[in-house]
């Protein structure tokens, strides 16, 4: 069995809604309860931390959801430091061994079968692996004039998605350290990367994308108007 930890503590600045994105909703439901059903249709995932910004004041005060049990902490001024502090606040009978999933409350699109194949492959490896998607098209570096200054090789690129899935301690100790040293994490995986780790690479769907802008929300509300035609 696996906990998560959903950082929901951001404010959505690049989207410019009123509210946080993660109190947006799509076809009725708030975008993290979708985050939050994605989790909970996979059995083994038996709980949540969900990590608020100090000043929320839209969480609607679950303390579970789908018959899981549903935590809360307060996240940090940073995503690494949210993570950082669901970590912390996951109950103690999380063993330090223990695999724990990350997953964006931003990202409400996670299927099942990309989750199930996470867990499966994740929890063979000696160190944990994350969902990600292949780059597939051709990358351009920008010049300040917006004209293209090059083409970037794209060979072996893949785009990081969530959940990613570590142990407990490992990732406590590797955000940590990061913190420490006063490097920006921007996903959990670099964290371990820094102190010598290979994550695995699992594929994910490119469906399984993160909620930034509100093209991203119109995209979501056209995928579930076509799961529901
Ligand atoms: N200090 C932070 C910043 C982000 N997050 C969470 O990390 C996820 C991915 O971050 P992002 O998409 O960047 O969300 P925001 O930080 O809200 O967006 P923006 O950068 O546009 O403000 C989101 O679920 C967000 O709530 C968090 O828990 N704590
Ligand atoms: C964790 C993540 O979703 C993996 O792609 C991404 O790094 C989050 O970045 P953000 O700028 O905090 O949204």
């Amino acid at each position: 069995m696996t906990w998560a930890v959903l950082p929901a503590a951001g404010r959505g600045t690049r989207f410019g809604a009123g509210r946080p994105k993660q109190y947006l909703e799509a076809a009725g439901e708030l975008l993290i309860a979708h985050a939050l059903q994605a989790l909970f249709a996979h059995p083994a995932v038996q709980g949540a931390v969900v990590v608020l910004a100090a000043d929320d004041t839209l969480w609607p005060g679950w303390t579970e959801y789908a018959g899981r049990p549903l935590l809360t902490c307060t996240g940090g001024a940073s995503r690494a430091a949210s993570v950082l502090a669901g970590l912390q606040a996951l109950p103690a009978d999380v063993r330090a061994d223990d695999f724990v999933l990350v997953h964006d409350a931003a990202r409400p699109n996670l299927g099942l079968a990309d989750l199930a194949a996470l867990l499966e492959r994740g929890r063979e490896d000696p160190v944990g692996a994350i969902l990600a998607a292949p780059v597939r098209d051709t990358l351009k570096r920008a010049g300040d004039d917006g004209g293209i200054d090059g083409t970037e090789p794209r060979e072996r690129l893949w785009r990081a998605l969530t959940p990613q899935l570590f142990r407990r301690l490992q990732l406590t100790r590797a955000l940590s350290a990061a913190e420490d040293a006063g490097v920006e994490i921007t996903d959990e995986a670099m964290a371990m990367e820094r102190q010598g780790a290979r994550p695995l690479l699992v594929e994910g769907s490119e469906d399984n994308f993160k909620i930034t802008t509100p093209a991203d929300l119109e995209r979501f509300e056209f995928v579930l108007s076509r799961r529901g035609a």
